[in-house]
């Protein structure tokens, strides 16, 4: 990223303000309990303690490094916690694998698309939705009636997903010949096919220009109305501020700030944080 001229403040929000968020009750669905997280010398994440609601879009922010990806990866069981724990629908999910956390109704995407190029953007979908399959091996070998059924469902569904994410015209695609913007709303698809009940989207807006960014702002925001609880890292503040109801913010591993858009805005330490940021990511 270029050398630019810092801007001190972090921007107004876009839209109508994210606070319609009466669907947000304070019920805990995820709570992460004081993680410290060490590779090597390396500490990053310090004794990071945060609680997200059910119903609410809540933003993870910070500048490049400040430890937001490993805080998904810890969250999703990619890595352990060198202390503290994280608790999933009041249970502790800290040791579990990955595809337990997926089946207890966690799902991600990753800030580097992760599709299958060659597969059609429909099969794509069927894939991500494998997780939640119950047909053995042996039903699939042997061509059960549940397996047609479970066959003849995963397709339906993953044809409504990719309705609901804007994208339904290009189902026979390759992933490969997709445009960018519609491989993000593909992997969105892939993610919503485990059924989530947390969907967990990393810098979703990245390398979109400000039509696409407003379009997955409502993305996000029809995601929510379906009672799926979000939390968003992203860069780009001013749709940080237009969609989330709540904001973390972490510096060097350290949380340095929880509060609404409004307040995280105003705060001296999140300012202070970003005067090192590039222009871009704050305009
Ligand atoms: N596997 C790893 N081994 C060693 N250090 C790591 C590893 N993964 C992350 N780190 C370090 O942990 C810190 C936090 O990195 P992380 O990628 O979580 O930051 P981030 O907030 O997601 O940054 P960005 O916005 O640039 O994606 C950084 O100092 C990084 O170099």
């Amino acid at each position: 990223m270029g050398e630019t001229v810092q801007k001190p403040t972090v921007p107004e929000q876009a839209g109508p303000p994210a606070a319609e968020s009466t669907a947000a009750t304070r019920e805990p669905l995820l709570e992460v309990d004081h993680v410290t997280l060490r590779f090597g010398g390396v500490v990053a994440l310090n004794d990071v303690d945060f609680t997200l609601y059910k119903g609410e879009i809540l933003g993870l922010i910070g500048p490049n490094g400040a430890g937001k990806t490993t805080c998904f990866n810890v969250m999703t069981g990619i890595y352990q916690p060198s202390e503290g724990e994280i608790r999933f629908r009041g249970e502790r999910i800290t040791g579990k694998k990955k595809h337990h956390i997926t089946k207890m109704g966690m799902a991600r995407t990753f800030q580097n698309i992760r599709l299958f190029p060659e597969m059609t953007a429909l099969e794509n979908i069927q894939v991500g939705a494998d997780a939640h399959h119950k047909t053995s091996v042996i039903s699939a070998l042997f061509r059960l009636p549940r397996h047609y059924r479970e066959e003849r469902d995963g397709l339906e569904k993953a044809r409504r997903l990719l309705d609901f994410v804007g994208i339904s015209g290009r189902m026979h695609d390759a992933a490969r010949n997709l445009s960018y913007g519609e491989q993000r709303r593909l992997e969105i698809a892939r993610a919503l096919a485990t059924d989530p009940v947390l969907l967990c989207l990393d810098e979703p807006a990245a390398g979109f220009n400000p039509a696409e960014k407003e379009e997955l702002l409502q993305l996000i925001r029809k995601i929510r109305d379906q009672g799926i609880t979000v939390l968003l890292i992203e860069h780009d503040m001013r749709l940080v501020m237009g969609v989330t109801d709540r904001i973390v913010v972490l510096e060097f591993g350290k949380k340095i700030a929880d509060g609404l858009p409004a307040e995280v805005r105003e705060d001296h330490r999140v300012i202070a944080a970003y005067l090192g940021v590039p222009d871009d990511d704050v305009a």
